[in-house]
């Protein structure tokens, strides 16, 4: 076994815990009502067989352990059915859990490379087949194969011949090398077309109001339809094979159904077997040939699962945030950026940069777009490591060198439309549950939101997916008001006045620069005004 199945398996291990004493005894409740099968067929014949004699004296007591045996048999059966639903459920919600949190948590440079639309493809179809593989047909293959092996055994005891003539007619073509490769081909092309498709569907639905006023519908419906297309040419194929493979399987095991049938009825005719043996042998036929179809079935699933499975713990090795505990700094009073430099890949995007910021003295950020404001913001919450250089928070004491650890004291309003859906009033709370309602009117009056109080519900007014049902000034404010409600030492603004009049963004500017007499304030802008009533304006080139 290489490396990576051996990986593969103790991943898929690591994900059943938890649920281990579930499975097992969902696989204990099974292979009970396997032996309760047998047993079935075993007292069926035995009836029969009493039947046929002219002394019948314990036919009833048979009879009784046949019925027996078929209730308990459907009694274990719904048990066991439930409990694997519910194991399968619980396994599948954790397994998103866990893929998100790795997802929320995974570093910037992750975060570019991954489209959401095809990370929630994995999350949701990947994560369903992964699960439904370990929750259930893993365990139902296990549980297949004993029957059958079972099945054949007690046939083999019977008649030995029929036994191994069933044997030699199974189709074992379908465990050859070619059928895997090319189903496993089929399944990653499905895969990866799907996530295409969903990364397209994700774009068109977010933008589908601009995506019309721009007159851009036909270019986008269009691929949207390609990409469908190529679902739909790869699943045809994958259906083609899939049943001509079915096909050729049933046909032979329905010559060996009729091949049994005419062997029993001319050995009944010789009497060399009795009635109560050509009905097990009848009943065991089924027992084996149904077991061998959802075998063949299995096979599709098991490469679906592989693929699934790959793709899973490729999205799940992404590196992620390391955790750093958070640190409240009491009594902050400055922040020192120390010749700090940041690329992304190969672009220097900030050089050498060296500021001090005060706490009451309001710092404005000033550079042309694309010169790296946005990034230096993104580097003073942690979100990026600097390439060389520091940062440091200081209080009266000493110097922190800044860490994820210290995001808790920075309330940051990023640039554009981050509200979530929902009403205003959650959006609020979002950032401190336990705020009151002298909080909620203090964030909205700082933030310039008092439109709020004159929509028709208020502050319950429900915000649809992305701001929708605010203008992107209303939302802005909204945002500006939703930071304020942390209690934190350093404000960090991104463009906050970029959808504002210039006398609400003076009013707004004025209101925050008041109330943050003692935070330290950096605004990112490219409104002079705003610059000309901070006590510092740092230009970045
Ligand atoms: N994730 C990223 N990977 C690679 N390059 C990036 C990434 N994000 C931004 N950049 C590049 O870094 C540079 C600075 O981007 P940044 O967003 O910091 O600029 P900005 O000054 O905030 O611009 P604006 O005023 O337009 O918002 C740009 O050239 C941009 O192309």
């Amino acid at each position: 076994m290489n490396s990576t199945a051996l990986h593969q398996i103790n991943w898929v291990w690591s994900i059943t815990k938890g649920h281990r004493s579930a499975l097992l005894i969902y696989f204990l409740l099974e292979l009970a009502a396997i032996a309760l099968s047998l047993l079935f067929v075993l007292w069926s014949k035995r009836a029969v067989d009493i039947a046929m004699q002219t002394n019948a004296s314990d036919m009833k007591m048979v009879l009784i352990l046949v019925a027996t045996s078929l209730l308990f048999a459907l009694v274990i059966r719904g048990f066991s059915g439930w409990l694997s639903e519910r194991t399968t459920l619980k396994m599948g919600l954790r397994l998103q859990q866990q893929m998100i949190e790795v997802q929320m948590m995974s570093l910037w440079k992750v975060v570019k490379d991954w489209h959401s639309g095809d990370i929630q493809s994995r999350i949701h179809s990947d994560c369903n087949e992964v699960v439904s593989m370990v929750a259930y047909s893993g365990i139902s293959f296990l549980l297949t194969l004993i029957r059958l092996l079972a099945s054949f055994a007690f046939l083999w005891s019977m008649d030995p011949m029929l036994a191994f003539m069933i044997l030699a007619i199974t189709p074992l073509f379908l465990f050859s090398k070619v059928y895997f490769r090319r189903m496993r081909r089929l399944s990653r092309d499905v895969k990866q077309k799907e996530s295409d498709f969903w990364r397209i569907l994700q774009e068109n639905l977010r933008f589908r109001m601009v995506i019309r006023a721009m007159d851009l519908l036909s270019g986008r419906r269009e691929k949207q339809e390609n990409s469908q297309d190529l679902i739909y040419k790869l699943k045809s194929e994958q259906l083609n094979f899939a049943s001509f493979t079915q096909l050729a399987m049933k046909f032979t095991i329905n010559i060996g159904y009729l091949l049994t049938f005419i062997w029993g009825v001319y050995r009944l005719r010789a009497g060399e077997i009795s009635f109560g043996t050509m009905t097990a042998f009848l009943q065991l036929v089924g027992r084996i040939q149904t077991p061998i179809l959802t075998l063949s079935g299995f096979f599709s699933l098991f490469i679906r699962f592989r693929t699934s499975l790959e793709r899973i713990m490729e999205l799940m090795s992404g590196e992620r945030e390391p955790f750093v505990a958070p640190q409240k700094i009491r009594g902050l009073r400055t922040l020192y950026i120390d010749n700090l430099t940041f690329k992304y890949e190969d672009e220097k995007v900030i050089d050498g940069l060296t500021i001090k910021v005060k706490i009451g003295e309001p710092a404005a950020i000033i550079g042309s777009s694309g010169k790296g404001k946005t990034t230096l913001m993104r580097l003073l919450l942690a979100l990026l490591q600097p390439e060389n250089g520091w940062i440091w928070l200081a209080d009266y004491r000493q110097k922190y060198v800044l860490t994820a650890g210290h995001r808790v004291n920075f309330a940051y309003v990023p640039q554009g439309n981050t509200l979530f859906s929902g009403s205003i009033r959650e959006n609020l709370l979002i950032a401190n549950p336990q705020a009151d309602e002298e909080k909620l009117k203090y964030a909205l009056w700082l933030s310039c939101s008092e439109f709020v109080y004159h929509l028709p519900n208020g502050i319950d007014t429900v915000v649809g997916e992305s701001g929708h049902g605010l203008s992107e000034g209303q939302a802005q404010r909204i945002a500006i008001a939703r930071a304020m409600m942390r209690d934190c030492d350093i404000w960090l603004f991104d463009e906050i006045t970029s959808a504002l009049d210039k006398e609400t963004a003076g009013n707004l500017t004025g209101r925050l620069i008041k109330a943050g007499e003692d935070k330290l304030c950096i605004f990112v802008t490219h409104d002079f005004n705003l610059a000309e009533n901070c006590s510092q304006t740092i230009y970045i080139n």
